[in-house]
Order: C-alpha cells, then sequence, then structure tokens
C-alpha cells in the first residue's frame, strides 16, 4: 500500500521533514497548512522538492470551521476555501482535508452543512479538487465518523468524500465495524494514529499524546482491517501530534514511523482473511523470538572492582577472547562481559550490549533489517564465530547468540578458556536488564522491542524519584526468558549533575538469602534500605514475625503478586551500573516496581554521599 505521513509529527522546517520523510522511504506526505504557511518555501517550491524526493503530495490539511453557517459567513468561508484552493494547485495538491466545524457560527443541521459541502464541493470540482470531510472527536456538532458520512451521503457530490481517522474513531470509542458500510469511493482518504488510554480532555489528549501505531493501547490495526474491507485502496497516512515528536530529530522519527507502519501493515495482514487482504500489504520475516540472554556486557575502564564484585556474587572468569579486551565471567548460565577495551566507560563501568538466545540468528537478522533496526557493521577478526548485532533506540547493542548449541557456531569458542570452572553458586541466569531510555525515545523503544524481537510490552508506570518521575515500561517474552525493564529518567539535572540514567542487570538466584550472606562475607556494598521500608512492610503485609525479621536484617526487599512473591536486593553502583539479586516464588510476573521508590531514593542518597565525600553505610 502506499506510505504516506503528515508533515505536522516531525520536528524543524517544512523542507527537513519533506528531507526525512523521503529518506524514510514515505511515497507520500500530507502537508499541514501551518507548515507551508510558516515556511520560506512557496508552494511551486515545495511541489518540485516533493517531486524530487519522490514524494507525492497526497492532501492538504485541515481546512476549519467550514459547515453549517449562516450565509455572510459562508461567503468568507468560500472566499478563504478558493484562496487555499489556488495554493493546492500551485502545490500540485488535490485533495483537502475539511474537518468538522467547532466554530460557535455553526448550527446543529446536518441538511444545512450537507448543502454548504457540496457548495464547497463544487467549487472545489472547478479546480479538480476532492474535499474530505473528517468528524473530529471534538467537531461541535458532528464528533463521529457515521455522522460525517450521513451528511456527505445527503451532499451527494462526487468530490466530497470522508477522511477516516482512527484517532477521532477509536478515542470516542465509536464501532469501526461499520466502516465496511461505506462505499470504498466515498473513503477518500485515511488517518492513522494510535494514543496510549488516558482518561482526559479528547482534544488535549488529540494534540499532545497521539503516537504512531502500535506505541499507544488503541486498536488501529482492527480499524485499517475494517477500512479495507470496505475496499479503500488509498494510502495508509500517519498523522501524530506528539509533544516529544515535535523536539525529536525528523530523520528519527521519520524512521520509527515507517516501522510502525510496516509492524501495522504486518499486524493488518495477519488478521484479515486472505481474500480481503491487498497483495501490496508490508510482509517482513516472522519475529524471531529469543528464548533467554547469553550474557550482559559491560563495558568498563578496568576490570578490578567489578571482578571483585562478580567475585563476591559467586562468578568466575572463565575466559578471556582471543582477539580483544574482553574478560568472560559466568556461574550456572549467567554470563557477563567485561570490556576495558570500549571509549564509552571513561566515567565507570555501563551496560553496553546485550546477548539474546536465538533460535536462529540469521533470521534474527532479516526480521531486524525489514523492520528498519539499524544492523551493526562486523568488528571481528576474520577467525572469530560471525555473530550478529543491532543497535535498540538507546544505543545498546544486541546480539543474536547460539549459545554452545551443536548446530551454530558459539560466541564463546572466541573466549580462551582459563583453567578454572565457572561459578556454580545459587545464581542461576540473567533475569532481566533495565536499561536507561532517553526521553524522547521511549516511545520507539517499546515498539522496537515489539516489533523487532517479538517481545510483549506490559503496562506503562510512573514511579516517583526523590527528583522527579521515573517512567518505566517492561517488554518480555510470553514465557518470562526474556525480560528488560525501559527506564525513562525525568530526573533533572540537578546542579549540574547528568540525569540519573542507571542501567542494571539483574540476576535470578535460588536462594537469595545465601547470595546476601556470600556477599556479606566478601564485605561488598549492597544499597543500603531504609528501616522506614521494613515497618511500612509490616503495615502491609502480615509474612509472619521471623521472616520479617530476616528480611529487615539482610536488607531483602519484597513484592507479591497473584502468581507469586518476590525477593530481592541491589548492589552498590559503580559508574552507570550496578546489579540487582532476585528470586521469585511461585510464578511471580513482576519487577518490584512497587520497591522502584525505595530503590532511587537510596541510590540518591548513596550519590550525593558519595559527592560529599563521605560514604553511605553499606548494609
Ligand atoms: O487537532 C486538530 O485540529 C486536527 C486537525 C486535523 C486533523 O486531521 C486532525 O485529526 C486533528
Ligand atoms: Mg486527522
Amino acid at each position: 500500500m502506499r506510505r504516506s505521513i503528515a508533515t505536522v509529527s516531525l520536528s524543524g522546517s517544512l523542507p527537513d521533514k519533506l528531507t526525512a520523510i523521503a529518506a524514510a522511504g514515505f511515497d507520500g506526505v500530507e502537508i499541514f497548512d501551518s507548515d507551508l504557511v510558516t515556511g520560506r518555501m512557496s508552494p511551486e517550491e515545495v511541489r518540485s522538492r516533493a517531486a524530487d524526493l519522490g514524494l507525492s503530495i497526497d492532501l492538504y490539511q485541515p481546512f476549519r470551521d467550514f459547515e453549517a453557517v449562516p450565509p455572510p459567513v459562508l461567503e468568507r468561508n468560500l472566499r478563504r476555501a478558493e484562496h487555499k484552493f489556488a495554493v493546492m494547485q500551485r502545490l500540485g495538491a488535490t485533495c483537502m482535508l475539511v474537518c468538522s466545524s467547532v466554530s460557535p457560527d455553526s448550527v446543529d443541521d446536518d441538511a444545512l452543512a450537507a448543502e454548504q459541502l457540496h457548495t464547497l464541493a463544487e467549487r472545489a470540482a472547478q479546480h479538480g479538487i476532492r474535499i474530505a470531510y473528517e468528524a473530529l472527536a471534538w467537531g461541535r456538532h458532528v464528533n463521529d465518523y457515521l455522522h460525517a458520512w450521513r451528511i456527505v451521503r445527503a451532499a451527494d457530490h462526487p468530490n466530497l468524500g470522508l477522511c477516516l481517522d482512527s484517532f477521532h474513531i477509536l478515542a470516542r470509542d465509536t464501532d469501526p465495524y461499520a466502516i465496511e458500510t461505506i462505499p470504498a469511493e466515498k473513503i477518500f482518504f485515511l488517518q492513522l494514529a494510535d494514543a496510549p488510554a488516558l482518561p482526559m480532555d479528547v482534544l488535549y489528549w488529540s494534540r499532545h499524546y497521539r503516537c504512531f501505531p502500535g506505541q499507544g493501547d488503541l486498536d488501529v490495526a482492527g480499524l485499517v482491517g475494517h477500512v479495507l474491507r470496505a475496499g479503500y485502496d488509498g494510502p495508509l497516512s500517519l498523522e501524530v501530534f506528539n509533544d516529544i515528536f515535535r523536539q525529536a530529530a525528523a530523520m528519527r522519527t521519520a524512521q520509527d514511523a515507517m516501522r510502525s507502519l510496516v509492524a501495522l501493515e504486518e499486524e493488518v495482514g495477519q488478521r484479515l482473511a486472505p481474500e480481503s487482504r491487498p497483495a501490496s500489504l508490508a510482509k517482513a520475516p516472522p519475529a524471531v523470538v529469543p528464548s533467554g540472554f547469553a550474557f550482559a556486557e559491560l563495558a568498563a575502564p578496568d576490570t578490578g572492582p567489578l571482578g571483585d564484585l562478580l567475585t563476591a556474587l559467586g562468578f568466575a572468569r572463565t575466559g578471556v577472547h582471543t582477539s580483544k579486551p574482553v574478560e568472560l565471567w559466568e556461574q550456572n548460565e549467567a554470563r557477563i562481559l567485561l570490556n576495558t577495551g570500549s571509549p564509552e566507560s571513561q566515567d565507570g563501568p555501563v551496560l553496553g550490549a546485550i546477548g539474546l538466545e536465538s533460535p536462529d540468528p540469521a533470521a534474527s537478522v532479516e526480521r531486524a533489517e525489514a523492520l528498519l533496526a539499524p544492523v551493526l557493521p562486523r568488528t571481528r577478526a576474520p577467525e572469530d564465530v560471525p555473530l550478529d548485532a543491532v543497535a535498540a533506540p538507546d544505543g545498546t547493542e544486541l546480539f543474536f547468540c547460539r549459545t554452545g548449541r551443536p548446530d551454530h557456531p558459539s560466541w564463546t569458542d572466541d573466549f580462551r578458556r582459563d583453567p578454572g570452572e565457572a561459578g556454580t553458586g545459587e545464581i542461576t541466569h540473567i533475569d532481566h536488564v533495565a536499561l536507561a531510555q532517553p526521553w524522547h525515545h521511549f516511545d520507539e523503544a517499546s515498539l522496537f522491542y515489539r516489533s523487532v524481537l517479538g517481545l510483549q510490552p506490559h503496562e506503562s508506570l510512573e514511579l516517583p524519584d526523590p527528583y522527579g518521575l521515573m517512567r518505566s515500561r517492561a517488554v518480555s517474552t510470553e514465557d518470562g526468558r526474556v525480560r528488560i525493564a525501559l527506564n525513562v529518567a525525568y530526573v533533572g539535572a540537578r546542579d549540574g549533575a547528568p540525569d540519573a540514567a542507571w542501567q542494571h542487570v539483574a540476576l535470578a538466584s535460588t536462594d537469595i538469602v545465601a547470595t546476601v550472606r556470600r556477599l556479606q562475607a566478601a564485605g561488598a556494598a549492597r544499597l543500603a534500605i531504609p528501616d522506614n521500608y521494613y515497618d511500612d512492610l509490616e503495615a502491609r503485609y502480615d509474612l509472619g514475625t521471623e521472616r520479617h525479621r530476616l528480611l529487615r536484617e539482610l536488607g531483602l526487599l519484597y513484592d507479591r503478586d497473584e502468581h507469586g512473591e518476590f525477593l530481592h536486593f541491589y548492589t552498590a553502583t559503580t559508574g552507570r551500573v550496578f546489579f540487582e539479586v532476585v528470586q521469585r516464588l511461585g510464578g511471580y510476573r513482576g519487577y518490584g516496581a512497587p520497591n522502584a521508590p525505595v530503590r532511587l531514593a537510596a541510590q540518591h542518597a548513596e550519590r550525593d554521599g558519595r559527592r560529599r565525600g563521605t560514604r553511605s553505610r553499606p548494609s
């Protein structure tokens, strides 16, 4: 299908927007009136720039507050329309969006609206222009697509049809099924946007929180299915008003938008019966769902402090890479790489890469490429095992691995083995990793993990931090073998200090009490949890005197859900990185989110203590 996007969805000047839209591979654009009016390019220049970039101008929009008005107002509105028709002719645009009126001048009279829209369509026809009438969800008298359709049908002009916009339809919970009753030739245009479920005024919601399909909670794919079943074969056009996208780099947002459309078309194709599925819907090779973590790679200036911490946790160094300054540390199936060759780690350790176990690494890469994930150049010596990686939106490298399987070379073969054995303590594997997301790429990240890796996004949470709010959303496989927590810190730069962009690796322990005691014996610092937390825990849960005493004594945090219980603790932070140790009892599915505010407060206290030159008391 043809793919379009409205210029209002991106940041920057009109020429920059067009460049970004073409670079992302779109076929066409909707020119937003204010992008033209506020810019220096003449309509003719915009027309030729778009043509040079291979973009068609599919829509000019919006034209506001036209219909159902008293005669003098109608005259003014028609005059306004004639001016815009002239601009459209210079642009080479042949479809104009008219959104339902919000003006107090308009009256609740469908017959009058139909008559005046007929007049407008007749004038438009003289310029070879068609009018697509859109019901805004907050229109004064017309706010529902079926109402708009009744008016368009009554107006009965070949140059008048509908613009359907997924946001306006789904935001009002209107039943999209009836779209299938509208004749295809009357659906002039289809605009697509998603939005997170937020209980707020619909105009404010639309103007600030729209996002690309797959990034919110609306069933955009279901709606597109109805429109295609109606026989629509025009462009699928993204129209997103979003405060964050307005500030982010246009090139990147356009790519994110294209990924969203490819994933959307795939989902629509899967949900449509073969007879109503257009052949031109994008088909990508299927997502290859990862089956576990192969490793987490920490870049550090030196291995000393992290090596000591890993030893205290029960890991042992088992090998050194044959061609790079990278050490392999293992405990059962938990593997940590320490990379001392990375320039990113000037300020201390960072989590730079994650290895994911893939049933078919080559297929994982094909999927990633089809969804516009940046595939990273291989930087390996000729004798190294081939290992493919893509860059996640926050820059983390994701490697597709097959560890120790006979059917595929294993990345572990690139390590010269140490004489010692892997650690055999209570830590069995990586439970999850938590990655700090740049605030303006949060929606992009959840769509990336969902579409590229087939992970399922969970609820988006807002967690209080002493200096702001942390937004957090987990993505995971169905079986929980891969869990990634995406955190965005809206923590202000206090006193010029950088954001609290902490990242962590959570290790699963089968006996967290033994792991704590192991750390205590080694004298390794843990994050100190305040006594008040334990008083509150006793108020919230009755776990028995002995258990409460043990949690307090060992500095363990506790949570539970309907499936089971969760025990966890955190190490002190080095650089941007810390470890969490977790024990899931029963089928607990969460991440201990209710305890995150306690952790964040404790980490700020620890960091402030370090800055003042005093060390916070290790527990
Ligand atoms: O928010 C608006 O005014 C507006 C304008 C044009 C559209 O197509 C739309 O969906 C919303
Ligand atoms: Mg719209």
